[in-house]
């Protein structure tokens, strides 16, 4: 598998559109475009050897499986469930002919008063949801540009969102997005793909990065430690982009660079730092003859199955529903140890899992970050929109307060799974000088940009009926949809 470096390849896409009047098959043969392509791109071919015997993960997720090294591995493309879906079948987005992603939001996503919180799930289920997310998949963007501005109107990375006049939230109508970085399979000009820059994994990577560079970078390199503050906070991170709106804050350093993006993430990343340290401490008093690298490595090797466990064993039941893990054989064994290890399986993420299917817990966002003190019953709540990109509520008197915030996240709920969005991710994610965005309505244009195919595509895929027709009693209706619903999807897609 290769990856080539993305903003080269980006120029492909405009080669092809250009009106060729070639198929991709006949580009792949045509002698200019090849000596074009080879002077574009970077095919980093995968030439280190494995060694069979080394005990524990490589940093960047390489070599798990020796006969496909780089199976999971950080910075290559995403797999797919099914084809790609083009406009152009190259790397146009699909978005002729359908809806705005912002109408589609305020159709069907805006809460105005239907969503609730869960009844069961604690506001921790949505807080491991996102950490869980950050160690198996982050999909690069090709760079920070304003795409509303008129100077990049014909910018190949950007693909705004439009918003329509009469939005009751936002004035302007244009909605930022940049598209994400491409990459092709195979050293050949091919169809556009995503990146996952991060092992694809549950293996910490959030906490000890996707890159032997950056795992050293986080390690204390004594007794087997991460590093930390005096404080016992995550290091700085001096090239951060959080908002150090007080004096005393700085942007924090871990495995995953979006550890800023709101507290409930960073108190996480704080957990698993402290915990690492705290079993690391232990082992050496109990192995003096080890080294730090053999304190480092064993520590990992015990938190990444802790992640596991937890994901595996509470996490997903909670999601999916016992009936489920026990049909999909996802239960785990009471004691001992299971081994369904498929060496010819590939584990790399797939695009719609990522770009679509896992983004499920933005519904379960809550509109507030809090504390919660020791008695169980004084809370201090703090708008979401104020936190975003904000990690004052970490960093208060130097980190004092982040046991109230994880004993709120560990009693307050999530909110309900469901197609309602709260207005502090709908209307205001990331608001910062006025200007805000929408996350549901990025979802939507990320599956556009990502060429993924249709719902009906899915549908097929996943075995169900595919639909042609609107009305839920008739055959190859939305059967199994709510008649509510399906009149919202109706009026934006007939
Ligand atoms: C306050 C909480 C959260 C915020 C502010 C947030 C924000 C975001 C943002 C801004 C993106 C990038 C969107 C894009 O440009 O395409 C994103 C991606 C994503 N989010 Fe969240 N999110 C939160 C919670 C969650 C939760 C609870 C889950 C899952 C249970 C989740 C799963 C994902 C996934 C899988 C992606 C795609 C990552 C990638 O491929 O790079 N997020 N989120
Ligand atoms: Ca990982």
């Amino acid at each position: 598998m290769i990856y080539r470096s993305p903003s080269k390849i980006l120029y492909f896409g405009p080669y092809v559109n250009s009106g060729t009047g070639l198929c991709l098959s006949e580009l792949q043969n045509d002698p200019e475009l090849l000596e074009i392509w080879t002077s574009l791109v970077d095919c980093r071919n995968f030439t280190d050897t494995c060694d069979e015997n080394y005990p524990y993960r490589s940093a960047d997720g390489s070599c798990n499986n020796v006969d496909y090294p780089e199976w999971g591995k950080s910075f290559t493309p995403q797999e797919r469930f099914i084809p790609a879906h083009y406009e152009d079948g190259i790397d146009y987005p699909r978005d002729y002919d359908l809806p705005s992603p912002r109408l589609i939001s305020n159709k069907l996503f805006n809460d105005t008063g239907e969503g609730s919180y869960d009844k069961r799930k604690t506001a921790e289920m949505m807080a491991w949801g996102q950490l869980l997310a950050h160690d198996f998949v982050l999909t690069p963007t090709i760079a920070k540009v304003d795409c509303c501005d008129q100077a990049n109107e014909d910018n190949p990375a950007c693909f705004t969102i439009e918003v329509p006049e009469d939005d009751a939230h936002f004035t302007s109508t244009c909605m930022n997005f940049v598209r994400s970085s491409p990459a092709t399979v195979g050293c050949v000009p091919g169809h556009r793909e995503q990146v996952n820059e991060l092992t694809a994994y549950i293996d910490g990577s959030m906490l000890y990065g996707s890159t032997k560079k950056e795992m050293d970078g986080l390690r204390e390199f004594s007794g087997g430690r991460m590093r930390c503050t005096d404080t016992n906070l995550l290091p700085a991170n001096p090239a951060g982009m959080c908002l150090k709106l007080n004096h005393n804050d700085v942007c924090q350093a871990a495995g995953d660079s979006r550890v800023d993006v709101v507290p409930n993430l960073g108190g996480n990343h704080i957990l698993l730092m402290r915990e690492h340290n705290r079993i690391a401490d232990e082992l050496a008093v109990i192995n003096h003859h080890w080294d730090d690298e053999r304190v480092f490595q064993e520590t990992r090797k015990i938190i990444a199955a802790m992640i596991q466990h937890i994901s595996y064993n509470e996490y997903l039941p909670g999601v999916i529903g016992p009936d489920a893990m026990t049909y999909y054989d996802l239960d785990l064994s009471p004691w001992g140890h299971d081994d369904p290890y498929d060496p010819d399986f590939n584990p790399s993420i797939r695009n719609a899992f990522a770009a679509a299917a896992f983004r499920f817990g933005h519904s379960q966002v809550m509109p507030e970050q809090a504390y919660l003190f020791h008695d169980y019953v004084s809370f201090e709540h703090y708008p979401l929109e104020k936190e975003f990109m904000n990690t004052h509520m970490i960093q208060k008197q130097e980190g004092k307060k982040v046991p109230a915030l994880m004993r709120w996240l560990s009693y307050d709920k999530a909110m309900d799974t469901d197609r309602f969005f709260v207005k502090e991710i709908r209307d205001l994610l990331f608001l910062k000088n006025g200007k805000s965005s929408d996350l549901p309505a990025i979802n939507i244009q990320r599956g556009r940009d990502h060429g993924l195919p249709s719902y009906n595509a899915f549908r097929e895929h996943c075995g169900l009926s595919t639909v042609s027709q609107w009305n839920p009693n008739a055959n190859e209706g939305l059967e199994d949809h709510r008649w509510s619903v399906t009149r919202i999807l109706k009026d934006l897609y007939q």
